[in-house]
């Protein structure tokens, strides 16, 4: 299996943004230049539960304000390596990075002195199926905030609002923010949780099959709100519906048995994929 490399030359300021434009090495000899900072850097990467290696290798840079999908069969280590990127993998005993770094905007996310609480805030995470608190429309908001220390109920009231537009459920849910999250719809419920994960203002915004449990109307609405929200954060999604990544992603990774097979702008890989394996999954052979 052969292994897309990434590798673009670094030298960044810790907490700066890297203003160099990455390239995604698609194949050898060809390159797919991107003209967005890069968020999001990979070196070297090999991650394992306890003995069963699950990621080799991985090299990546992924653009500031962009939406990337991980795409890949069942088991490939898409999810792994988002949980990589907020270091949720920290909480699963047996998880272990052996190798290599991960950057955001500069800082080593994996350096003794990050605090993986404040990290989770500027990676904020949603997951496969929408976990709201059992608390109100408003406290599951302001949730984030208050566990910051934040008091002032002026601030709240617009930190929640400006979060809730964000996340295009401000029109549906202002009169009854009093009501509990649980008792709004599916899709309701998923963008509760992207509102909550923007209330303390990330940078990045990891969506791990964020469609997964929704039907057709209330996938549009979040794709559409992927769309509204690359503007200011850097999304990364995990998808296995190649229509999905192909309507919302502006670049593509290509994932198998735990190695990054390809990499590159979203076209280029659904139309002129350079590995037989991308060819052969994106043309549902296999997966
Ligand atoms: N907590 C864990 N303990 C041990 N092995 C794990 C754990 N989580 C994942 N794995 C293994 O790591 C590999 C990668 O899993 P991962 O969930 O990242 O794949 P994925 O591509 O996201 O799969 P899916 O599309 O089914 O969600 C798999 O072999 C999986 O069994």
């Amino acid at each position: 299996m052969r292994s897309a490399v990434v590798h673009p030359t670094l030298g960044t300021r810790a907490g700066a943004i890297v203003e160099r434009p990455p390239v995604l090495r698609v194949a050898p000899g060809r390159t797919a230049p991107v003209h967005a900072p890069t968020a999001i850097e990979v070196e070297h990467l090999d991650f394992a539960y306890g003995a069963k290696q699950a990621l080799f290798d991985i090299n990546l840079a992924l653009p500031a304000r962009q939406v990337t999908a991980f795409i890949g069969p069942s088991g490939c280590g898409k999810t792994t390596l988002l949980r990589c990127f907020n270091r949720m993998n920290d909480l699963v005993d047996v998880a272990r990075l052996t190798r290599g770094q991960i950057r955001i905007h500069g800082a080593d996310i994996n350096a003794a002195e990050v605090d993986p609480i404040l990290l989770r805030k500027r990676v904020g995470m949603v997951f496969q199926k929408s976990n709201p608190f059992p608390k109100s429309i408003y406290e599951n908001v302001a949730y984030g905030l208050r566990i910051q220390g934040q008091r002032r109920r002026a601030v709240l009231d617009a930190a929640v609002e400006q979060a809730l537009r964000s996340a295009a459920l401000w029109d549906e849910v202002k009169d009854r923010l009093g009501d509990s999250g649980l008792a709004l719809s599916g899709g309701q419920q998923q963008r509760l949780c992207i509102a909550r994960a923007l209330a303390v203002e990330p940078q990045v915004l990891l969506m791990d099959e964020p469609c997964a449990a929704l039907d057709p109307i209330a996938t549009a609405k979040i794709e559409e709100l992927i769309g509204e929200l690359k503007r200011r954060y850097t999304i990364v999604i995990v998808t296995h519906s190649m229509q999905q990544a192909q309507r919302c992603s502006d670049q593509t990774c290509f994932f198998y048995m735990g190695h990054l097979v390809e990499s590159g702008a979203t076209r280029q890989i659904f139309t002129q994929p350079t590995d037989p394996q991308t060819a052969a999954y994106i043309n549902g052979h296999f997966g």
